[in-house]
């Protein structure tokens, strides 16, 4: 019978991690995707950084469509075959907006600096002119 599915262990896997020859574990399921990549409306960089790894976590956040899943189907040749030495599922490095950049905690935003020094500026040139005013009385 054709129902024989193929194994793969992780490192088959992880041998596919290239444009040309990109296989990726979806749900312990293989996915050989090369012919999809250029064709992914999310772009090809993000399918790369899930290359030859397990893109569960990825493929999942982003809440791709019913449709999404049946192409992918498509490009199914078999189950992952787990060892307790496989490395764990790729996280989203970007999709989550939760990565905020908190550059500007400790600091103060920049343009109180700037009052600041308009404030200083003001008060010399003020000064200045009260020790003219002085001078010439
Ligand atoms: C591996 C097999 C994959 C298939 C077959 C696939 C398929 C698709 C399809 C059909 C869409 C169009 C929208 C939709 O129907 O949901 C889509 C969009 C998208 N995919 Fe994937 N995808 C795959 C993997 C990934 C991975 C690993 C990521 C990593 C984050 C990703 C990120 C995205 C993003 C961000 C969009 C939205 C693009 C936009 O709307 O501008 N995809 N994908």
């Amino acid at each position: 019978m054709a129902t024989e599915t193929k194994e793969y262990s992780y490192a088959d896997v992880a041998a596919h991690d290239t444009k040309e020859s990109l296989y990726v574990v979806i749900d312990d399921k293989v996915y050989d995707v090369s012919q999809f990549v250029d064709e992914h409306p999310g772009g090809e960089e993000v399918m790369l950084d899930v290359a030859g790894q397990d893109g569960t976590e990825a493929f999942e956040d982003v809440g791709h469509s019913d449709e999404a899943r049946e192409i992918l189907s498509k490009y199914l040749i078999g189950n992952l075959k787990r060892s307790a030495t496989d490395p764990k599922p790729v996280t989203t490095p970007r999709s989550t907006a939760s990565t905020s950049t908190d550059s500007s905690s400790g600091g103060l935003p920049s343009f109180v600096y700037a009052i600041l020094a308009a404030a200083v500026a003001a008060g010399g040139y003020y000064y200045m002119q009260l020790q003219q005013q002085q001078a010439s009385a």
